[in-house]
């Protein structure tokens, strides 16, 4: 009997993942779409690249080899071509989100960023529309000045200077820059900051490493072959013992985030209306959103998870970007000559430097250096994935039957040759035109219609505006008060020829792919400025 099980019990393993693996080789919808051998028969290889973080390169790699179509997973296939991209993402579309996102869920209901099912998103998401108007946007754009002008003093701190000509320490702007957008996220959302950038100890500080630590973790798992048991266990107790073991910090994260809404709530009822329209933060926007169809306010345990959702989705997306910035222009002297140029040019005082204002719109130089680094050095590098809908749908031409996950890999996207010509140089001279380069207004479009940071469609960015503003803010009310640059040997962040293919490059800024991007440094010096 014995022996009978310990035959028995391989054989029929063994002969399932036989038939397993020729029917994906042969008889899967997938079948005749190119991509590495182990790719078309199992989820490991996507496993691993999620293990070693670079799985956005694994993705621009095979693009190389195999073509614009390529299979990642038995059951999925990603695209290169705008089309594929405007097929996927439109708000047509016969997609949703594919499953894996209700994997990263913490609340019973999804907040509106993991809501898969298209029309319970659409009904959130014109909830959250309402919180996100111009009017919001300008609060928002003077929470970012409050804490710029503040982040700025502290990065030239006397006490932090260290050369004879006001050179300070080296900052980490990873660090950095997650310090600044934290503590603007805080107040945009709660009207109360985090104050993560003030020196001192404070247990938020750890937050923004702690959700990128659980990110590389959780991403791993949903690569992993693991992850369809995964999905099924979490309801059914997986996140109680996550949330036993989770680390205390992230604990003191969630308190944070709990407490600050009750009390935000607590506020706006007992306050008088006019408290309440001279609050600016974001919450102000979200307790007074109504349900289009109940025609109900936003309960507790909703305004949680949205909150949440707003400061993780705010917070480390726009801090890739900004870092890489740093990196970028403190090693191509000639941008940053031509940048610093533009905004000590267009500004007469710091003052002048605020969101929406005609002047901080014309400089082009700023907004084009913005998009380099979103191309370059994406904040999410691989695909937002999408699975097909009863019926399929038709993807560059091509049909596919429901079930299938698609999507477009960011990073791969950003380095096509095609349309960019030189995709791993950092130049955002690409994005001005001008009759001196030969660059058109027809170009700048073309690259901006082939490209995009915060995904078109249903569930494109809601943020965007808010981003952008934040960023050239940081960016024009630093550089228009102090100088920045790199200091020779100091590599942090840049790639290496030991770091292996798509890492070798040193002019390179590198990042990891945990579904968001992993990034360390770069370390710069900062002084007043000379000039
Ligand atoms: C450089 C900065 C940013 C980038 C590149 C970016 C990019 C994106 C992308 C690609 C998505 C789609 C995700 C998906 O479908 O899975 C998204 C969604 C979202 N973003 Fe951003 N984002 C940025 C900043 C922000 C900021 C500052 C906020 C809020 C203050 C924000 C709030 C959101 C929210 C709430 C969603 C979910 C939208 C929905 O599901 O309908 N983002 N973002």
């Amino acid at each position: 009997m014995a022996l009978s099980i310990s035959v028995t019990v391989p054989t029929l393993l063994f002969g399932y993942f036989l038939s397993r693996t020729i029917y994906n080789l042969f008889f899967h919808p997938l079948a005749k779409i190119p991509g590495p051998f182990f790719a078309k028969i199992s989820r490991f290889p996507g496993f691993y690249h999620a293990i070693k973080g670079d799985r956005h390169l694994w993705i621009w790699q095979c693009h190389q080899i195999y073509g614009d179509k390529i299979r990642v997973q038995p059951n999925q296939v990603l695209f290169l071509s705008q089309q594929a991209h405007r097929d996927i993402y439109n708000y047509k579309a016969n997609v949703r989100r594919a499953k894996t996102y209700e994997a990263w869920k913490t609340t019973e209901d999804p907040n509106t960023g993991l809501t898969v099912d298209p029309a319970a998103h659409a009904r959130k998401r014109k909830v959250l529309n309402q919180a996100f108007t111009g009017e919001s946007v300008k609060h928002a754009a003077s929470f970012a000045i409050e804490h710029t002008d503040r982040w700025i003093d502290l990065l030239v701190k006397d006490e932090d200077i260290v050369t004879e000509d006001g050179w300070s320490k080296l900052r980490n702007m990873s660090d950095w820059t997650n310090y600044i957008i934290f503590d603007i996220l805080g107040d945009i959302c709660f009207g109360r900051s985090f104050e993560i950038k003030e020196p001192g100890p404070n247990p938020i500080r750890a937050i923004p490493d702690l959700v990128l630590h659980n990110a590389v973790i959780f991403y791993a798992i949903l690569q992993s072959p693991l992850v369809e048991f995964v999905v099924w266990a979490k309801p059914k107790g997986l996140d109680n013992i996550l949330n036993m073991i989770a680390p205390p910090e992230l604990k003191t994260y969630y308190d944070f985030i709990n407490d600050s809404v009750a009390r935000r709530i607590k506020e706006e009822n007992e306050s008088t209306e006019d408290e309440r329209s001279a609050r600016r933060d974001m919450f102000h926007y979200l307790c007074k959103v109504r349900d289009p169809i109940t025609a109900k306010p936003y309960s507790e345990d909703t305004l949680k998870g949205e909150a949440l959702l707003l400061v993780v989705a705010g917070s480390d997306t726009t801090s890739t970007i900004l870092s890489a910035f740093w990196f970028y222009i403190s090693r191509n002297k000639s941008v940053y000559t031509r940048l610093v140029n533009e905004i000590r040019s267009t500004f007469a005082s710091s003052d002048e430097i605020v969101g929406g204002a005609q002047k901080l719109q014309s400089c082009t130089y700023v907004w084009a250096c913005i998009d380099e680094c979103l191309r370059i050095s994406p904040a999410g590098p691989s695909e937002l994935a999408r699975e097909t809908l009863s019926g399929g749908h038709t993807i560059d031409g091509e049909h596919f039957p429901a079930g299938i996950v698609v999507g477009c890999g960011i990073y791969a996207m950003g380095r096509n040759e095609e349309i960019f010509g030189d995709p791993t140089r950092f130049r955002p001279e690409r994005y001005v035109p001008s009759e001196a380069t030969g660059v058109t207004v027809e170009d700048v479009n073309r690259l901006k219609a082939s490209y995009h940071p915060f995904l078109t469609g249903p569930t494109n960015c809601v943020g965007k505006n808010i981003a952008m503003t934040e960023m050239a803010l940081i960016i024009c009310r630093t550089l228009f008060r102090l100088d920045v640059r790199s200091v020779v040997g100091e590599d942090l962040g840049a790639g290496h020829p030991s770091l292996g293919w798509g890492r070798r490059d040193r002019s390179q800024y590198q990042i990891a792919d945990a579904f968001v991007s992993v990034h360390k440094g770069p370390l710069v010096q900062f002084r007043k400025r000379s000039v």
